[in-house]
């Protein structure tokens, strides 16, 4: 049932794209050989065939995730959120970067998540597999325990300075 939800968001996203999904998964085309010359992605559909190439598409994977995930959403405006928390309370740089790493652990843990589901509803299509929910409980664990841990930190750095500040402009 979820499943179904998340392939509607995915087939929504991927018409409005213009794209589609190969008809034919199982057939590897080497047709567009590797410019590096490595011989061992035989079986991707394509290569990248320039690091800008490279980074379009992984930005296109963000967007992909920001447009479908709302997790991926709320994470990015937490993060935000936190790290602008943390310039307004002039914490000090290396605390600011202690806070970006968290917070971007999370949104890299829910990208994954995003990936690896995916791969599992490719995979096993709308058919329920106890390693497919094995799969897509751990992935989803990953991303709760990186939030865990970052809401810990945002809460270990930025609320005493907040507590401080909010007490300063009402006493
Ligand atoms: N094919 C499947 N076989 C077995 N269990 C599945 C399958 N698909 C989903 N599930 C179960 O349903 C849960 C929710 O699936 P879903 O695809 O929405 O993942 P999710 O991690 O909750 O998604 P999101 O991160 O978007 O909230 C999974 O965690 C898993 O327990």
């Amino acid at each position: 049932m979820v499943s179904q939800k998340a392939q509607s968001s995915t087939s929504t996203y991927l018409t409005s794209h213009s794209l589609s999904i190969p008809s034919d998964l199982s057939m590897p085309k080497p047709n567009h050989p590797d410019p590096l010359g490595n011989h061992n992605r035989d079986l991707a559909w394509q290569i990248a065939p320039t690091l800008f190439l490279s980074f379009k598409y992984a930005w296109t994977g963000v967007r992909y995730a920001f447009i479908t995930q709302r997790n991926f959403r709320i994470h990015t405006f937490m993060g935000i959120l936190a790290v602008g928390l943390g310039v307004f309370l002039q914490l000090s740089s290396v605390e600011i970067a202690v806070i970006s790493l968290t917070s971007g652990l999370v949104m890299v843990m829910e990208l994954l998540n995003t990936a690896i589901e995916s791969v599992v509803d490719l995979t096993v299509k709308q058919s329920y597999h106890d390693l497919a929910k094995i799969a897509k409980d751990c992935a989803a664990g990953a991303v709760l325990v990186s939030a865990i841990a970052s809401l810990l930190v945002a809460l270990a750095l930025i609320l005493p300075p907040l507590l401080t500040r909010i007490q300063s402009v009402l006493f």
